[in-house]
């Protein structure tokens, strides 16, 4: 907290009355704890009025408490950092100032390549490190959160939260993973009358539906359990199989029976469920009929009419216990041929307007159909940041990292990604906040409509104003009359985002002045044709219109997720999710960033989050593919981070670590010719270095020292340990051959011919057995280069190796540098070639076949060619030394 602006902010504004405070505080506590005292004494209920209202005082003191706090990394820690990095860029200077100006002249191509490569890693380097120049955590404070919004007696007062689950194919993600995640939102630990879960099925599948309509049932009795034990993970699969003795410290017995009664329920569901799957296995020649004996809508799920289903919150169904469930509702958009859907940011906005005409909650949250909700306050951690009178109005969202259940032990493919989630995720909440990676995010839905950041204004109720706001006096008048726009300075309005010129003032007073100011025909242009959800679109603090009636509603609900609703619209343009890239989440948190927002990473101790990932190799090349695919979609749209939203509120470092995001892809050119590099040298016996004199020796020494310091201490801050580390430097390596390559031509294939892009759901394994799928193995193109490179290698190994016992002691010296190289790239390579093993320890034989095919040819193509060997007329002589 920083007493100077914060203080103030609570109306505190000078140190003496600080002090003052402090002391009050002071003197209630000790009075408190006498109160205390005295009333264990004679065991009684006996405070009298006074006593309760000090109680009360100090209860409300506590709760004008900022509901969260920043943790800046200890200065002992990150300050050392700094210097590294600062000593890193410097030795990066001198080392290029010596291979620039020491090029070997028996190798020139050779020499040049590497350089040119070179060059390239350090400007990625530099992009990916200085967003992590000032990393932060973050802590939060939910009892505050409770004593200032669930007073005793009164009605929550917690924001609602709407909840979007998105899933697409039912054989692809299991019904039964689906209905654990939405168990896990019915039962969170939330006022439920707040609390809203979406479902939405693009694959209109009726295996989803019946699954669903299951989940209702099953909630009645799973929720009100959960919630009378407090038990965590609330997905009943995760629960049950969570490992732990929960006989042991004798525990009430009323629980253990519950809870044993409990599981066998859970264990029929899970019957039902299963039976539903297998009876969807083949498809009735005459498509689906439902219970009711009408035909499934959706049988063609390219081409079926819009339905949604309230399952529960409606008719009075409530749980076993009486008590109220949250509503659960399915969704299924309109699909008809020749209407693009915009895959699941598509989806996520239809969500968005039939959530605005149904409950329409000021924030809402987004997950995966795999990722359960693991802890159950997660919604309360969001809203210490959301709900933060003072710093809660600028933020768009709070992004939590992503954690998973089911990966092997050592994480062979960097599954976890920790690195990303625990240091450059840290990095950028110090900055403007994190990217938004598509799941496990709570967003302020005003934020999502393409508004600006409101700016900062005079705080109510302040005496002493500790900024001095232009647009915060201006306010007042603009509300009233529409004509003052145009005394707006000129300097402001070009602050303003082009699309929204016409808006006036962002997100503020959106409920007393905009819908005058704004003309009803703009509205339409920017959110289509549903007065219904324009209405709701303008409130700010949410909630439903008066006097609808639900009939009405629901035929609203149908109209806004019809196939041509967003024509000619802001729909995926400037409002909501973002279409053009199917890593619509790095565009979407981008545009927000843009608007001068911010975000926040909440990583609370227990995972909020938790989901599944691919293990198997080939699935998880494929979906790097589709994320590096996404960000080279967005390099050569008109949203690149390099060229868009100069002049607005995105921050310089945050751009960095956008382009950084998007630009990835590219670095696999590079690292596939440097990867190449060492077998090269050892067929051909030259080197990309001449022979180096001390003072070189000492820069790539130091260039060697300061890339590991920097990766030591950031794994310091982070609370990364080595291994995770590791991994993710293999992967880097493993993807960036193989995937990111791909990436980048199917993405040139798709601006310059016009292909589409699929977005190629990942598997979520189910609940087989340990690891099987880990050995999976299914044959795709993107394993030919790096197989091709790690036997280039290998061969190159034993060539030079050959050839050096041939000629004699002194050729080791030189080959020393060429091996070190050649193993740096099969180290990298490593878990790849224990993916291609399989489990049988045998390499597939097409692999073999193509690899050996592929690297022989290159290599007697070398033989023949020989480009890198110098040419007497290109040698540069430029330092005239000659080093030996
Ligand atoms: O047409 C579509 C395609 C996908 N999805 C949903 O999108 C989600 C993500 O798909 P998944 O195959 O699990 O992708 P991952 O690579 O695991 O997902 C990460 O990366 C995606 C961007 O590529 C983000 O959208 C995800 O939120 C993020 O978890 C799933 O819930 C799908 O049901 C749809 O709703 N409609
Ligand atoms: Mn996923």
């Amino acid at each position: 907290m920083d007493p100077k602006k914060d203080l103030a902010v609570y109306g505190y504004g000078t140190v003496a009355w600080k002090e003052k405070m402090e002391d009050w505080k002071r003197k209630q506590n000790e009075k408190l704890q006498v109160v205390k005292h005295e009333g264990d004494g004679d065991g009684g209920d006996d405070f009298d009025d006074s006593d309760s209202v000090t109680l009360n005082f100090v209860r409300m003191d506590e709760g004008r408490q900022p509901l969260s706090r920043k943790l800046p990394i200890a200065a002992s820690r990150i300050n050392p950092y700094r210097i590294i990095i600062i000593l890193r860029l410097i030795i990066l200077g001198l080392f290029f100032h010596y291979r620039i100006l020491h090029p070997v002249n028996d190798a020139f191509g050779l020499w040049l390549t590497s350089v040119i490569c070179e060059i390239w890693f350090a400007v990625s380097w530099i992009l990916d490190q200085f967003p992590k120049w000032h990393p932060i955590e973050r802590e939060t404070y939910l009892d505050r959160l409770s004593l200032r919004y669930e007073k005793e007696g009164k009605p929550s007062e917690l924001a609602p939260v709407d909840i979007f689950v998105s899933t697409v194919d039912p054989l692809k993600e299991p019904p039964l993973i689906t209905a654990n995640t939405v168990l896990s939102i019915l039962a969170v630990d939330y006022p439920v009358d707040k609390v809203a879960c979406y479902v939405s099925d693009d694959g209109a599948a009726m295996l989803t539906f019946e699954a669903l309509s299951e989940t209702a049932e099953f909630a009645r009795k799973w929720v009100p359990f959960c919630k009378k034990f407090s038990i965590e993970p609330r997905a009943p699969e995760w629960y049950f199989s969570q490992k732990l003795d929960y006989l042991k410290d004798k525990v009430e017995p009323v629980f253990v029976r519950e809870r044993r009664a409990m599981k066998r329920e859970y264990e029929e569901f899970k019957v039902r469920i299963n039976s539903l799957v297998s009876m969807a296995q083949k498809v009735p020649e005459d498509g689906w009929t439902m219970q009711d004996g009408t035909l499934w809508p959706g049988n063609n799920v390219r081409d079926h009419p819009g339905m949604i289903q309230v399952f529960l919150g409606q008719n009075g169904v409530r749980d076993l216990e009486g008590n109220e469930l949250p509503r659960l509702i399915y969704v299924s958009r309109e699909k008809r041929p020749g209407f693009e859907h915009h895959k699941k940011a598509g989806a996520m906005n239809a969500l968005v307007r039939v959530s605005a005409i149904i409950s329409n909650a000021p924030y809402l949250l987004n997950v995966d159909c795999d990722h359960y909700i693991n802890n159950s306050k997660a919604l309360r951690e969001a809203m210490c940041f959301m709900m933060d009178p003072i710093s809660g109005k600028k933020i768009c969202y709070v992004q939590f990292p992503q954690r998973f259940d089911g990966i092997d032990r050592h994480d062979r493919y960097s599954n976890r990604n920790v690195v990303f989630f625990d240091i450059n995720m840290k990095g950028l909440d110090g900055i403007q906040g994190p990217i938004y990676v598509g799941t496990g995010c709570v967003f302020r839905r005003q934020a999502l409509y393409g508004y600006n950041a409101p700016v900062k204004k005079k705080p109510p109720g302040c005496c002493c104003c500790f900024t001095l706001c232009k647009s915060g006096r201006k306010k007042g008048k603009s509300k009233s009359k529409p004509k003052d726009k145009k005394n707006k300075s000129s300097k402001e309005l070009s602050t303003q985002i082009h699309a929204l010129e016409h808006i006036e003032e962002g997100v503020e007073g959106v409920d007393k002045g905009k819908t005058m100011v704004m003309s009803q025909v703009k509205l339409e242009k920017r959110f289509g044709q549903s007065p219904v959800f324009i209405a709701a679109a303008v409130m700010e603090n949410g909630g439903v219109p008066r006097g609808a009636n639900s009939a009405s509603l629901l035929k609203e609900a149908i109209h806004v997720i019809s196939c041509g609703y967003e024509d000619k619209t802001e729909w995926g343009k400037e409002v909501g999710w973002i279409y053009g890239s199917v890593t619509e989440d790095i565009l979407t948190g981008f545009k927000m960033h843009c608007h001068g927002w911010r975000s926040v990473y909440c990583i609370p101790k227990r995972p909020a989050f938790k989901g599944s990932a691919p293990i198997n190799l080939s699935d998880r090349l494929h979906q790097v593919l589709r994320w590096a695919l996404g960000s080279v979609e967005i390099l050569l749209s008109r949203h690149c981070p390099i060229w868009y939203g100069y002049g607005c509120g995105l921050k310089w470092l945050e751009r960095f670590s956008y382009i950084n995001s998007i630009v990835y892809p590219l670095t696999s050119i590079p690292l596939l010719v440097y990867c190449t590099l060492p077998a090269v040298c050892l067929l051909t016996g030259k080197f990309i270095v001449p022979s180096i004199s001390n003072y070189a020796s000492i820069v790539f020494m130091g260039l060697f020292i300061s890339i590991a310091a920097t990766s030591i201490m950031e794994m310091q801050w982070g609370k990364v340990g080595i291994h995770d580390w590791w991994r993710n430097e293999q992967f880097w390596v493993i993807g960036g051959t193989s995937a990111h390559l791909f990436a980048l031509f199917q993405g040139l294939l798709k601006v310059l011919a016009g292909v589409n892009t699929n977005f190629t759901v990942t598997s979520k394994g189910g609940d087989d057995g340990e690891f099987s799928d880990l050995y999976l193995f299914k044959w795709t193109s993107l394993l030919i280069a790096p197989t091709t490179l790690l036997i280039l290698n290998i061969i190159g190994i034993a060539v030079g190796i050959s050839d050096a016992i041939n000629n004699g002691y002194e050729s080791w010296g030189p080959l020393f540098g060429r091996l070190f190289f050649a193993m740096w790239v099969i180290v990298h390579l490593y878990p790849f070639l224990k993916g291609l093993m399989g489990k049988q320890d045998r390499v597939p034989t097409i692999i073999v076949v193509w690899a050996i095919l592929l690297s022989s040819v290159l290599s007697l193509l070398w033989v023949r060619i020989n480009p890198f060997v110098g040419r007497g007329g290109l040698v540069l002589e430029i330092c005239g030394l000659n080093c030996d």
